[in-house]
């Protein structure tokens, strides 16, 4: 494959990638703007936060997958990948234990303010007096919102600090993860309100989207303890800034925050955040995942993804509809146009090429698909490119499967 790598990933990831095979291209300093007039030629796109916005799918002549180099997919318009039959993937939990560790770095500076002892002494300033007076973690309790890899690891470091943990009953939680919960001590709380209202510390862990938009709200922050401690690592857009302004100017709160609404998507900007500078938070310039050891574990992940999908699988795909999926060996992406499945058949039976089982997959949106056909007998290259010549096809490949794959 010809990739992109329009983010900055540890140097190592190209020579990673080029032993594999592929072709790797890294120009971090691309911008969201410059990635429509980049993308021709690319087969794969690799990000951390630049945003891939729609005029991408449309500018890209040969784009079938996009990794984020990262967790949260919010950054890519998985719609538009969907309508062009791209994938889109993501680097679940690697960079966990990074999150969760600044998490506890957030919640300790608030505690013991931290970042203001450290101001007046560097300005010369003495004042045991007014640092002496902090509340402790031990024997707190702490609400996590997002059971998930961080939310998990958050959770374990919290029970080691004497922190007593509770999270959100949530409908199909997996027995796993239920059992790795009980293992914790974590318990459970009814509804958010119940969360809200018996937490010292409220730790925000869940993606971004239209379920969890401001799903901290000014209700919310109203039921929190007096003095409580929000600490948001997931998305800005998680927690109404509006609203936690008003509660942090009434003292009723404080925050730790790694991200925030319109922050800015590049490495350095001149910014101006109300909340942000708020005496009364702790903030971080999104650098949750910005260790070496996450970096590192990202780079190996996104070289796995590469890897499955040079062999036919769209490891950890996030805009396939899970309800559509089966094996592959021929892949085709195509419009979802009538005709096109058939054609598709016609050139098979052609080529004397018996089909097996065949699954064709829609994605989110339903204009472009992917028909995944196991077949038997050897593919040739004048099939693929007959197939590749047919109307409204994006484009094929084929994985030879081994007799355990296809039983
Ligand atoms: N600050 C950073 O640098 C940084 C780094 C990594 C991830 N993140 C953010 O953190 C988010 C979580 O990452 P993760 O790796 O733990 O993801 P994850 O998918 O493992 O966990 C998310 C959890 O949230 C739960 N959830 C989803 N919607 C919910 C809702 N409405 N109410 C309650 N729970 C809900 C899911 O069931 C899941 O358990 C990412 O989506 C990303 O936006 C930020
Ligand atoms: O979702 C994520 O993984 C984090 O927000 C990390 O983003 P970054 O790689 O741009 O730091």
């Amino acid at each position: 494959m010809r990739l992109l790598l329009a983010d900055r990933l540890p140097d190592h990831t190209v020579d990673d990638l080029t032993a594999l095979g592929h072709e790797v291209v890294m120009e971090p300093g691309l911008s969201a703007d410059d990635l429509p007039g980049r993308i021709a030629g690319f087969d794969g796109l690799v990000v951390r936060s630049t945003k891939v916005n729609g005029a991408v799918f449309e500018a890209a002549d040969r784009l079938v997958l996009v990794i984020r180099a990262g967790a949260g997919t919010n950054t890519i318009d998985t719609e538009a990948a969907s309508r062009r039959a791209v994938y889109v993937c993501n680097v679940p939990g690697r960079n966990a234990a990074a999150v969760a560790e600044l998490t506890m770095g957030l919640l300790l500076a608030i505690d013991r303010r931290i970042t203001d002892n450290v101001a007046d002494l560097r300005n010369g300033q003495w004042d045991k007096q007014r640092y002496s007076k902090a509340e402790g973690l031990l024997g707190s309790t702490m609400g996590i919102i997002g059971l998930g890899s961080i939310g998990f690891l958050v959770a374990e470091r919290a029970a080691a600090f004497g922190i007593k943990v509770q999270a959100l009953a949530k409908p199909g939680r997996s027995p796993q993860s239920i059992s790795r919960a009980e293992d914790l001590g974590i318990t459970f709380c009814d509804s958010l309100e119940e969360l809200a209202e018996t937490s010292d510390i409220v730790s925000v862990h869940v993606p971004s989207g239209a379920e969890t938009k401001h799903l901290v709200d000014a209700e919310f922050l109203a039921r929190m303890k007096p003095g409580a401690i929000l600490l948001n690592t997931s998305r800005g857009d998680v927690v109404d800034e509006t609203a936690l302004l008003a509660a942090l100017d009434a003292g009723r709160v404080r925050a730790g925050l790694d991200v925030f609404d319109h922050e800015p998507g590049g490495g350095q900007a001149e910014w101006e955040s109300a909340v942000a500078r708020h005496p009364e938070v702790v903030a971080t310039h999104h650098i949750g995942a910005s260790t070496s050891q996450a970096q590192r574990a990202i780079a190996a992940g996104v070289a796995e993804i590469v890897e499955a999908f040079a062999a036919g699988e769209a490891r950890h795909c996030v805009n396939l509809d899970p309800d559509r999926q089966g094996s592959a060996a021929i892949s085709i992406r195509h419009l979802d146009r009538v005709g096109v499945l058939a054609h598709i058949l016609d050139e098979l039976r052609s080529a004397h090429i018996n089909v097996q089982h065949m699954v064709n997959r829609v994605f989110r949106g339903g204009e472009a698909a992917v028909a995944t056909i196991d077949v038997e007998g050897t593919v040739s290259e004048e099939l693929l490119t007959a197939l590749g010549a047919i109307e409204h096809v994006l484009g094929v490949s084929v994985v030879t499967l081994g007799a355990d794959e296809l039983s």
